[in-house]
């Protein structure tokens, strides 16, 4: 599936992994609403998106994912803005084990919301003419990470949402794919979190053990999450797929096995 012309929603967009998604959708032609809590990194995300790719083709919304009613009106603003809606991204995620409850409502809460909202507007089940949705989780969810157990929790509730969902979209005839992302360490502001006991709470004296597991693992780039995120949205072939990138692999797959009947 091409992506020219298609309009995406990415939470999460104005920075990190959301922006380099963000930058290549734009690059393959897609229209793009930004949604993200950062009123002033989405301002500056807007000027420099604006001047690389043009002013008509990419809109920033500031809206907290965990205000449902906002989530909302981000959802239709984008179908107001651009006519339509094919692609959504569910992304903003943050590592907060001290306000744990804060973690379960951003990582997984508002990532059902999104998806139920994706659905509104790209569901066969509403009239609409389908879609993509990509809800990201991590590597944490496969390899669990003891400094991290509720961020661990929601991703692994990631997984099993998002599966479910795949399979309720093909028994609705839904027409619209719903698939996982799960990168293993990324470079971006969020692992600067580690240094802070108010994002790891009590976990903060395992720190040292958390960046030993960063060496161990390696760091990725952005650009090659977008990548992989590119795959998800453009294979029609996808649905229900778990993918995983990591720096030993790169980008590759998940197996299940198959269901018993
Ligand atoms: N950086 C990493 O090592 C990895 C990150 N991930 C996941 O990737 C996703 C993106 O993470 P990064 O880009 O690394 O993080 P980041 O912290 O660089 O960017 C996250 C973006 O989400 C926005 N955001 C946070 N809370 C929000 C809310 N309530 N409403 C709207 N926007 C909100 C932030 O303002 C920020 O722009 C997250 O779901 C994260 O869990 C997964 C695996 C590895
Ligand atoms: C302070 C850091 C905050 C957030 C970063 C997140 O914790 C991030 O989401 C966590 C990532 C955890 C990664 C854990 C393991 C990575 C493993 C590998 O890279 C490779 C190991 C096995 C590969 C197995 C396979 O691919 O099948």
């Amino acid at each position: 599936m091409s992506v020219m012309g298609r309009v995406a929603l990415v939470t999460g967009g104005a920075q990190g992994i959301g922006r380099a998604v963000v930058e290549a959708l734009l690059r393959s032609g897609a229209k793009v609403s930004v949604v993200d809590i950062n009123q002033s990194c989405g301002d500056v995300c807007k000027s420099e998106l604006d001047a690389e790719f043009g002013g008509d083709n990419c809109a920033f919304i500031q809206c907290d994912v965990t205000d449902g009613h906002a989530l909302r009106d981000a959802f239709q603003k984008t179908v107001e803005l651009f006519g339509r809606l094919d692609i959504v991204i569910n992304n903003a995620g943050i590592n907060n084990e001290k306000n744990w409850e804060k973690t379960i409502d951003v990582n997984l809460t508002s990532l059902i919301k999104g998806t139920y909202l994706g659905l509104e507007h790209m569901s066969r089940e509403h009239g609409k003419r389908g879609g993509t949705i990509v809800n990201v989780s991590s590597m944490a969810a496969f390899l669990h990470s003891p400094h991290q157990p509720v961020y661990t929790a929601t991703k692994h509730g990631v997984i099993g949402f998002t599966r479910a969902m795949a399979d309720a979209s093909i028994l609705g005839n839904y027409g619209v794919r719903i698939n996982a992302l799960c990168p293993a360490f990324v470079d971006t502001p969020l692992l600067q979190s580690v240094e802070d006991e108010d994002n790891m709470g009590k976990f903060i004296k395992f720190k040292e053990d958390f960046k030993r597991s960063m060496d161990k693992f390696g760091v990725l780039q952005p650009s090659l999450i977008a990548e992989g995120m590119m795959t998800l949205i453009t294979d029609p072939s996808l649905n229900g797929a778990v993918m995983k990138i990591t720096c030993s692999k790169g980008i590759h797959f998940h197996t299940y096995e198959p269901m018993s009947t």
